[in-house]
């Protein structure tokens, strides 16, 4: 099978955009690990698919798929490389589009400065949605929210859970650039308590509206950046006091910024998506 697909990054988490607007795709989950091989295939953390709409409440369907293959329910920097996409390849003239994902609608609007800001709806924190099993812990308390003892290994990680549609776990640190992403990282997205696994966070806060973020990533590892990843640590921070307003957030790849009002309001997440080429792929039939 010849694929169309163009590559596209949001801050860097980098991205294989599908357009399965005028036919339908359909790839396994060997195909779909394939493309996002960075030696063997294209090379992306995520594959996203634009879909025409399921409804008439919205302009398109999104859908989002990690680079183990396995799909997902939400992606922020993906949200924002979608919008760029429909339209600069003319999909649409609207600037502000209604997006369905597994987890819900969107809004995202493309700026005139050409970068996207997405309403990312209310993050959730009822632990049974996120879905995060809290049975037996005691949580401790700081500001308006709790924290959760995690154990690593004998070891206690404090944790903020939430979801943005997808989950996380995130964690406060004293200098990011010296944080366990790659030792605890995986041993958090796969940690039982977490029964669909979890993308876990490490936040540095430099001031009130500055912090330096690192995501491992649930079927994908460490990214470049996490726009859900970024929202979800925003989020904390400001419910645990330790942030104000609006956010910097500084990833490794770009800097993103966060808006939340508090409990029940949406997240607001601003930053750029950038087309990288359109490309071309024979994609052999893998079960
Ligand atoms: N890169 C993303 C999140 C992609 C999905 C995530 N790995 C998950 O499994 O939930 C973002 O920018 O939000």
């Amino acid at each position: 099978m010849q694929l169309a697909f163009t590559k596209m990054h949001g801050a860097g988490n980098d991205f294989v955009v599908l357009d399965a607007t005028r036919a339908p795709i359909a790839l396994s989950a060997a195909q779909l690990r394939l493309l996002a091989d960075r030696h063997f295939g294209v090379g992306a953390d995520q594959i996203l698919m634009v879909e025409p709409p399921p409804s008439s409440e919205v302009d398109f369907r999104y859908r989002i798929f990690n680079a183990d293959g396995g799909e997902v329910e939400q992606c922020g920097n993906g949200a924002r490389c979608f919008v760029a996409y429909v339209h600069g390849k003319g999909l649409t003239d609207k600037r502000r589009i209604r997006v369905q994902t597994l987890s819900g609608i969107i809004e995202p609007e493309l700026q005139a400065d050409g970068r996207v800001t997405v309403d990312m709806g209310a993050p959730v924190f009822n632990l049974p949605q996120v879905p995060f099993d809290a049975s037996g812990l005691s949580p401790r308390q700081v500001d308006a929210w709790e924290q959760w003892p995690l154990d690593i290994d004998g070891a206690t990680a404090w944790i903020s859970v939430l979801s943005m549609g997808n989950p996380h776990a995130v964690q406060r640190v004293d200098d990011v650039d010296a944080a366990p992403v790659h030792s605890d990282g995986p041993r958090i997205e796969h940690h039982p308590r977490f029964p669909k696994r979890v993308n876990a966070g490490f936040m540095q806060i430099v001031d009130a509206h500055h912090i330096r973020l690192r995501v491992w990533e649930r079927g994908a590892g460490e990214t470049l950046a996490c726009g859900t990843g970024a929202c979800a640590a925003v989020v904390a921070g400001l419910r645990h006091g330790w942030l104000r307003d609006s956010v910097d957030v500084e990833t490794r790849g770009g800097l993103l910024t966060i808006a939340w009002a508090g409990p029940g309001q949406p997240v607001h997440m601003t930053g750029p998506a950038a087309f990288v080429f359109d490309g071309l792929i024979a994609l052999p039939d893998l079960p």
